[in-house]
């Protein structure tokens, strides 16, 4: 049967070139052609099926992800694949599984926080998942808080061992993912004593499981915590929990980058900040931020498709309905997002490069970038999950009914999606790690200190504090110094009122603490202006193909134009703007909302998503909605049989009842 296009109209409205568009999110031909080659892989083999995900037990449902976890590594071998195209290739099986933390923790805080010869011995096993290992840092008791886990590594000269224990129920490691059911070793994170004297947070490596039977070793215990929110999701993973009872390890399974304890029992510190014991959540959070956008383009792709397949109202002379996505308020929603997930990809690439760069620095003991490292990754790790997870209920909402059933693929992504708030650092915990950088740059104000990175901006601090847009016509606000200018003004403006108001409490501490509320969305002001400057940026460089760039400042606009709209309060209050400025921005917003419509198909298309990937039959690539969905419900279980099981126990018993009753 031929195949029908029905978003083909929408498509041949495309006022740009889709396919190169579809190389600038990917960041380069390279980057497209591997991806590309990767999902086509992933949707065409039948192993990687995953749309029956939310019917299945918790156990079918693990055993399953089990086996896509040793196909997709049998498929990574067999087919001699690169780093890059293994990466891709489980981005597409798009199932959380142990071997995310396996490659995305434990290998990592070995080579983060590791010598050479641990690098050598655990690297090698590693690489060829003889051993698979986790991240095991959170307690039943503490998350945020690192410095207060409890879990102990005691040494013993004796031996040369550190003895590992458990000494509280709130010690237990609660939450590495991998762990519960899995992994054969964990990075365990653990107070260091010596002679009685406590050498805070450190890493050790520890064996968990026998290689041979995968048993818990002798004073290990271990399990699952338990079904987490939403069906599949991230019930895929096996969270896990984690006692010791004085399991001993050779004092050489300390991670010992940073400080080491030599034979005599002698802690020496090495050059190396002490904080590159958090070094993999540096890592992690840059490619939680570049996930962002994955997630958020990907609700985005299905509400923009249904939005112009589904029709409501207006309908005149019995011609057709209008399309949802022609009503300003769904695009007052919906094209935010769109612009978001653009930003956050281009974000993302920015903060990829700034790590790599200050791991390089790292590597040649050059630390001098690395609060800032910290305070960009915390920052925007807390800014684009929230807005992604934000946003992905919005799409739901926005595709209206059929939004809430499982075949729209929003509900699951909204449940796998949403931890990624808490891990890694909870969001507004995180936020106030930004606000203390920020603190600690206002009070360098007026010293001579030169700024640079993402502070540079302060540099101006007298003119930013001061001064007043400039802005006098709609168009005005197409300029980037125009944009620029005021989300500068605006964060400055906060982080210097937050400054000054801690200053009059008793001590710095209690300063902050009182002020915590408005520190944090100082922060959020801080982290938004790197989003913006950093589209700004891009659209500045290279990009070639028909269109792009006009499409391109269309988003940028309505990225900042809508944030400028949602934060007006701080604008207004800030004195960066006028209410007739505010006024003139919101009608270059409206503006730009029409000249993304026409492309609005077009522009989710670039994403390049197949629809194994998209996993949701209102996304559908060729927005055959109503008979799939028909189609679809037809496949439920629960439609197995005519009858339900349970009608002769429960709802027959009932209707006799009232049939009697009703006789009376
Ligand atoms: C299929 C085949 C496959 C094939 C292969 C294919 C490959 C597949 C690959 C797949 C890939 C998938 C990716 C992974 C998936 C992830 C999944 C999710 C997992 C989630 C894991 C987790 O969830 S894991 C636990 C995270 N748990 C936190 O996130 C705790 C937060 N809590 C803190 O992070 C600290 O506790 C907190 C608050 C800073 C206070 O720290 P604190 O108590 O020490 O107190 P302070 O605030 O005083 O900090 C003292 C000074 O340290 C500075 N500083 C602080 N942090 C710093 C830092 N990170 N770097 C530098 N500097 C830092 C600070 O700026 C101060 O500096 P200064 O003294 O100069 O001011
Ligand atoms: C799905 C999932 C997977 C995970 N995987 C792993 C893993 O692989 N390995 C691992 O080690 N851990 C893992 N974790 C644990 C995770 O890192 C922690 O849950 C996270 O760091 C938050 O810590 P918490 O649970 O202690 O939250 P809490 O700190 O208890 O937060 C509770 C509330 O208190 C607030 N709060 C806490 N401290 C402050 C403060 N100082 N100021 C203001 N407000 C504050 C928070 O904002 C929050 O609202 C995972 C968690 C989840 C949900």
């Amino acid at each position: 049967m031929e195949e029908v296009d029905h978003l083909a109209h929408e498509r041949n409205k495309a006022q740009f070139d889709v396919e190169a568009m579809k190389i600038v999110w990917a960041g380069s031909r390279h980057a497209f052609e591997v991806s590309d080659r990767m999902s086509r892989l992933v949707a065409s083999d039948p192993a990687f099926r995953k749309d029956n995900r939310a019917t299945l037990s918790r156990k079918e449902l693990f055993k399953n992800t089990l086996r896509k976890a040793a196909y997709a590594w049998k498929r990574i071998v067999e087919l001699h694949l690169s780093e890059e195209e293994a990466s891709k290739l489980r981005f597409f099986v798009d199932e959380p599984a142990y071997t995310d933390l396996h490659w995305g923790m434990f290998v990592p805080a070995i080579k983060g926080q590791g010598t050479d010869e641990q690098h050598q011995k655990w690297l090698t096993l590693a690489y060829k998942m003889q051993i698979i290992g986790c991240y095991a840092q959170t307690e039943l008791g503490h998350g945020s808080n690192v410095q207060g886990l409890e879990t102990t590594a005691t040494f013993d000269p004796k031996s040369d061992e550190f003895i590992i224990h458990s000494p509280t129920l709130t010690s237990s490691k609660w939450w590495p993912g991998g762990l519960g059911k899995v992994s054969t070793h964990a990075v365990i994170y653990a107070r260091l004593i010596i002679d009685g004297r406590d050498h805070g947070v450190h890493g050790f490596i520890v064996q968990l499981r026998s290689l041979d039977d995968h048993l818990p070793l002798p004073g290990i215990t271990i399990g699952d915590i338990g079904m987490k929110f939403g069906n599949g999701a991230y019930n895929t993973m096996d969270n896990g929990v984690l006692q010791f009872n004085h399991v001993r390890i050779p004092r050489n399974q300390m991670l010992m980058r940073v400080s080491q304890v030599t034979r005599e029992g002698k802690y020496v510190q090495s050059d190396v900040p002490r904080q590159l014991v958090y070094g993999t959540m540096v890592y992690v959070r840059q490619t939680i931020v570049s996930d962002a956008s994955s997630a958020l383009s990907r609700a985005v792709c299905v509400a923009v498709r249904y939005s112009a397949v589904r029709r409501q109202f207006g309908s005149q002379d019995g011609g057709p309905e209008t399309q949802v996505i022609d009503y300003k308020t769904q695009q007052s929603r919906l094209f935010p997002l769109l612009a978001s997930a653009y930003a956050f990809r281009f974000v993302g690439e920015w903060l990829k490069w700034l790590y790599m760069d200050v791991t390089k620095r790292l590597q040649a003991n050059e630390f001098s970038t690395l609060p800032e490292a910290h305070a960009c990754t915390a920052g925007l790790k807390s800014l684009t999950t929230t807005a992604t997870a934000d946003g992905i209920e919005e799409c739901r909402k926005l595709c209206g009914g059929h939004g809430y059933l499982c075949s729209s693929g929003l509900p699951e992504l909204f449940a796998v999606y949403v931890p990624a708030c808490t891990y890694e650092g909870d969001n507004t915990v995180l936020l106030l790690q930004v606000a203390r950088f920020l603190m600690k740059t206002v009070s360098q104000l007026g010293s001579g200190k030169q700024l640079v990175g993402t502070t540079a901006y302060m540099q101006r601090a007298e003119h930013l504090m001061q001064c007043t847009s400039d802005v006098r016509s709609a168009e005005d606000w197409l300029k980037p110094s125009f944009i620029l200018e005021a989300f500068e003004a605006r964060a400055l403006r906060l982080a210097v009122t937050c400054a000054k108001n801690i200053s009059k409490a008793p001590n710095p501490e209690e300063g902050f603490s009182q002020l915590s509320p408005d520190l944090a969305e100082a922060a959020v002001a801080h982290c938004q202006l790197i989003v913006v400057s950093k589209f700004i940026d891009k659209i500045q460089g290279d990009i070639d193909g028909m269109g792009l760039k006009e499409q391109l400042q269309a988003l940028c606009g309505i990225y900042a134009l809508s944030l400028l709209h949602k934060h007006l309060g701080e604008f207004l209050s800030t004195g960066c703007i006028t209410p007739k400025q505010a006024a003139l921005a919101n009608e270059k917003l409206r503006s730009l909302y029409a000249k993304v419509r026409p492309n609005a198909v077009a522009l989710v298309d670039a994403f390049n998503y197949t629809d194994h990937f998209l996993g949701s039959i209102l996304g559908r690539y060729d927005g055959n909605v109503y008979p799939k969905l028909y189609e679809e419900a037809w496949k439920d279980p629960l439609n197995d049989s005519v009858v339900p099981d349970g009608y002769h126990e429960y709802v027959r018993p009932l209707l006799k009842q009232q049939l009697r009753t009703a006789k009376l």
